[in-house]
């Protein structure tokens, strides 16, 4: 029987080696719908994972977007990553009907961090005062709805320090939501396309932090950044710059020779510290957080950027590229705790 599906029900055994072994006690099926745009399907659902997955009876179904949700299924879970306000309708109308179904995530908790204003809310109030002196902040910046020309005035009033990262405000999956500017003075301002968001530009040696939540996981990566503005520079240069896009996952910094004050990973009480918090705050249980060291210290960080489901893999079908390291066998932890829990629910129910 060797190589044989020992799957007890679904699922097509295609190209999958499960153990003879395998207890059948174990495989609580769990049935997990899709909702993906087809890039975030490439890259998120490798074959690693399906394999990964089917051995613990977690089996991904796509939804057919083309069909009222109620009448698929049943999922147990339903994961999604899709824009607009149709999918946001229906998935709410999901919910509603289907309390016992777990969505991941809520649709009000990601519109929330679409908006880079209301992403960074409540960021600074956080308690996190037991974590060994670390401690968390946002850059200062404020939003310019229409007409960046008359912002300058308000850019003074409101004491931002040129330079200013300008960002656009909505997160909607294209790249131009994901097309910065450096604007070095107040003139540069006019030149921008609102609605965006004006940051300070902190200085952080060109190295970023970026932490992955999967539930109850945690994982730090680092990863190449735009290097330090000399006071120099801030002074002789005018006019905007466009990002290049220097923190994209091919600039991983992990095996980087850098200058260990830089490079160092921030305290894990801390960076647990902050998450449990954020959960709590975000709503979510599958994000990640951009995070830099303010240059020259020690334990000052700031959060710049908090991603919904971010991009776990790169270059699929190429080869993957885990932007998370050993993402796949996190989610499939992830989901079988969750098919644990259910089941525990259902026996104390009983
Ligand atoms: O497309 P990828 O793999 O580069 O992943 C994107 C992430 O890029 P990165 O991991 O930094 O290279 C990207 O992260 P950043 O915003 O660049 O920090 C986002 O998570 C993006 O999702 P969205 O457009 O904000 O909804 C992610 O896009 P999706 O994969 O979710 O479509
Ligand atoms: N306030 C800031 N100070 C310094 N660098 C920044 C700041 N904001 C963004 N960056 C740099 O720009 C990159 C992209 O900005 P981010 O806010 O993460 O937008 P995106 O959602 O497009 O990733 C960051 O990874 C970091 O390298
Ligand atoms: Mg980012
Ligand atoms: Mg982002």
């Amino acid at each position: 029987m060797e190589g044989e599906n020992m799957v007890p029900h679904g699922g097509d055994g295609e190209g999958e080696q499960v153990s003879e072994t395998e207890p059948f006690q174990q495989m609580q099926k769990l049935v997990v719908g899709y909702a993906l745009t087809s890039k975030k399907k490439k890259s998120f659902l490798q074959p690693k994972l399906e394999v990964l997955a089917r051995r613990k009876g977690i089996y991904f179904v796509a939804i057919d977007l083309n069909r009222p949700l109620s009448e698929q299924g049943p999922f147990d879970v339903v994961l999604h990553k899709l824009l607009g306000k149709e999918w946001q309708d229906v998935i709410e109308d999901y919910q509603q009907k289907h309390p016992e179904v777990t969505v991941l995530d809520p649709p009000g908790a990601i519109q929330r961090i679409h908006n880079r204003q209301s992403m960074l809310q409540g960021l600074a109030d956080l308690n996190l005062s037991d974590c060994g002196g670390s401690s968390i902040f946002v850059p200062k910046q404020m939003v310019v709805l229409k007409d960046s020309a008359s912002s300058a005035d308000k850019v003074v009033e409101a004491g931002l320090k040129f330079p200013l990262v300008a960002k656009p405000l909505w997160i909607d999956g294209t790249a131009k939501s994901h097309q910065l500017f450096l604007a070095y003075d107040r003139r540069s301002l006019a030149e921008l396309d609102p609605p965006l968001v004006l940051q300070e530009f902190v200085n952080h040696g060109g190295v970023m932090f970026k932490v992955f939540v999967v539930g109850d996981t945690i994982k730090v990566v680092r990863r190449f950044s735009l290097p330090n503005i000399s006071n120099c520079q801030k002074a002789k240069v005018d006019g905007i710059f466009q990002f290049p896009r220097v923190s994209s996952a091919s600039a991983s910094a992990d095996n980087a020779d850098l200058d260990p004050s830089v490079a160092e990973l921030p305290p894990k009480p801390f960076v647990e510290a902050l998450v449990k918090e954020l959960r709590v705050l975000l709503g979510l249980r599958l994000f990640n957080v951009d995070m830099i060291r303010e240059h020259g210290s020690k334990n000052v960080f700031y959060v710049i950027d908090i991603n919904y489901f971010p991009g776990l893999c790169l270059k699929p079908f190429v080869y993957c590229y885990a932007k998370m390291p050993d993402y796949e066998q996190v989610f499939v932890d992830f989901f079988h705790n969750m098919a644990q829990a259910k089941q525990n629910n259902r026996h104390c129910n009983l």
